[in-house]
């Protein structure tokens, strides 16, 4: 897989995705393939890394150690840009590492994962010679476990859609779709994990309130979530199916299951998936919004 990626992979925003981006990446670094993290400070001595996130690894750059003057990195049409900052600052981040990164040698592919931002923006903002593709990745990049599901702009040739694959394939599982959809992807997969991060909490917390000490309650929780999910992905049984399977008749499974019916377990999913395509949805006006007034 690595063997077709070379050159520089540049990732703008070194926050909580730009992180597990470049920790999931760093495996894949040879003398061929670089990887530079780009942010507005030097890292901070108080701030949380991934676990095994190898700084030998990356090229880090900062508004500090780098300047239009000093340093120009000139990319060329098989490097890679991915931008992973907020919505509200990709302007500022254009203005700011664009003069770096773009020369006169070729077009980088430009990914974008920022939610709710077409490609369209992107292009216009940034360049209308660039491919440009759209990921929605999720934090389980950092165990090369994420969902990442992408899309080309419509002027962006196919091969450039691959590349960015190959670049999230070795982060974990990768989806092809059509642009209208990222903004669902975004309220289920994107911001997924934070919704079961609380399940397992919640859970925890049950086994606390019943005894269990609660490292042992976190660790069961944790397993239970991973199992079930795993035994979805490797069976493809719908998980109604597999539900049916814990549920003894007159047993213990059942009687929680009525609660969590009555306690609107479901509709309040649906609804947490929903809210946050909608939210991800109106973040292409902040984007827009910035555009404008920097016009
Ligand atoms: N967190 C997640 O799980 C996911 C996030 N995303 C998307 O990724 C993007 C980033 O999210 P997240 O990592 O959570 O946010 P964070 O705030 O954790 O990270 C953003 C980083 O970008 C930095 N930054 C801001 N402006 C610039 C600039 N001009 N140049 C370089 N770096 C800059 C920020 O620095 P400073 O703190 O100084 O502002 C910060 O370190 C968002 O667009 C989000 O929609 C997509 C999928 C999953
Ligand atoms: O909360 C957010 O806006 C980002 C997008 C998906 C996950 N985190």
């Amino acid at each position: 897989m690595s063997q077709n990626l070379s050159g520089n992979i540049v990732i703008i925003g070194f926050g909580n995705i730009g992180k597990a981006l470049a920790k999931g990446l760093q495996n894949i670094a040879t003398k061929e393939l670089n990887i530079i993290v780009c942010d507005r400070e030097e890292p901070r001595p108080h701030e949380n890394y991934p676990a095994g996130l190898d700084f030998k690894k990356l090229t880090y750059l900062s508004y500090s150690n780098i300047t239009e003057k000093n340093n120009t990195i000139p990319l060329s049409d098989k490097d890679t840009l991915i931008f992973c900052v907020k919505p509200q600052n990709f302007v500022e981040s254009v203005e700011r590492w664009k003069p770096v990164f773009l020369g006169n040698k070729g077009n980088p592919l430009v990914i974008s994962i920022l939610a709710g931002t077409p490609t369209e923006l992107i292009h216009k903002y940034f360049s209308y010679d660039c491919p440009v593709v759209r990921c929605m990745p999720n934090i389980a990049a950092t165990i090369d476990a994420s969902a990442s599901v992408l899309c080309a702009s419509s002027k962006t040739p196919k091969h450039y859609l691959e590349r960015a694959k190959l670049i999230f394939d070795a982060v974990g599982k990768t989806w092809i779709a059509p642009e209208d959809q990222l903004d669902a992807v975004t309220g289920l997969s994107g911001s997924g994990p934070a919704y079961i991060y609380m399940v397992i909490e919640a859970l925890a917390d049950g086994g606390v309130k019943m005894g269990l000490p609660r490292q042992l309650a976190i660790e069961l929780a944790t397993q239970t979530v991973l199992g079930a999910a795993k035994l979805v992905q490797e069976t493809k049984e719908h998980p109604a199916v597999l539900r049916d399977q814990v549920t003894t008749p007159g047993g213990t499974t059942i009687s929680a299951i009525h609660e969590l019916e009555k306690c609107g377990l479901r509709p309040m999913l649906i609804s947490a998936v929903v809210t946050a395509s909608e939210k991800s949805a109106s973040l292409a006006k902040v984007v827009e919004e910035k555009i404008r007034k920097q016009q």
